[in-house]
């Protein structure tokens, strides 16, 4: 299904439906410029559907925007990812697709959402480096970590973030000496999660600690984490890379 959008001088974005058909839209949306250009799509073609009721549209997002934001961290703030949702909700797509989303609660927020999986991205990771172990750097990464290590037969180490007397400490919670490591998680902002892992894992004697995430956006460059991990692999969800440090799946 062909569309066309157009920018005008102000920002404002327009859409034209080219093809009639099944709506079928795959959007980074990553950005609210991103949405706002869906929304303009769906309307031109709700007004050119409005008598076929057996067309369908079908929305993919591959790296949605907000999805840490995913509850109201302190009284009198914005709950992010309920506003990108409701935003979302008001196109009233069929079905939304986001891939691997940081938490359930963009599935609950969002009407008809699903998940597109991670595990094919992690499964070439796993096989291109052979057989390392998983790590899941926190709570938050364990339980989509335990499924894809048990999908794999590979062995899994989790990592929490504790406090010790007060102090944040990294623990790890199995035995990474000479082994190849594989730290899987949903996105790296600024990486240094995983900067501090890495440099515990080696502490604790691993071989060679390499780092998946799906969402690669990187604000901050790889000059930290080049320091403590051999290799970073992800998605182009958030933005294409070109370094020699990073391997990156095409999924848009
Ligand atoms: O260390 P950076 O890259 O800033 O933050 C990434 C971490 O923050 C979490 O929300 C993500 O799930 C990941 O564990």
């Amino acid at each position: 299904m062909k569309y066309e959008i157009k920018k005008f001088k102000d920002g404002q974005v327009a859409a034209k439906i080219l093809e009639e058909g099944n709506l079928d839209v795959h959007i980074r949306g990553n950005s609210y410029d991103d949405l706002f250009a869906i929304a303009a799509i769906k309307e031109a073609w709700d007004a050119e559907n409005s008598m076929n009721k057996t067309a369908t549209a079908t929305l993919s997002i591959y790296c949605l925007i907000g999805q840490r934001s995913d509850r109201r961290f302190n009284a009198k703030e914005s709950f992010d990812l309920k506003v990108i949702a409701n935003f979302i909700n008001s196109m009233a797509f069929d079905k939304v697709e986001i891939l691997h989303p940081h938490s359930p609660i963009s599935l609950a927020l969002i009407e008809n959402a699903s998940k597109l999986s991670h595990f094919p991205y992690v499964k070439k990771t796993f096989e291109a480096i052979g057989n390392p172990v998983l790590v899941s750097p926190d709570a938050g990464a364990y339980k989509t970590t335990h499924e894809i290590a048990e999908k794999l037969e590979a062995d899994l180490v989790p990592s929490n973030k504790v406090r010790v007397d007060g102090i944040p400490q990294i623990s790890i919670q199995g035995d990474v000496k000479d082994k190849d490591c594989l730290i899987v998680d949903d996105l790296a902002d600024g990486g240094r999660t995983f900067k501090f892992l890495a440099d515990a894992l080696k502490k604790q004697g691993a071989a060679k600690v390499f780092l998946y995430v799906t969402h690669g956006q990187f604000n901050y460059g790889f000059d930290e984490l080049k320091e403590t991990i051999d290799h970073v692999y992800c998605t182009n969800s958030f933005k294409k890379i070109e370094d020699e440090f990073v391997t990156q799946f095409k999924v848009i």
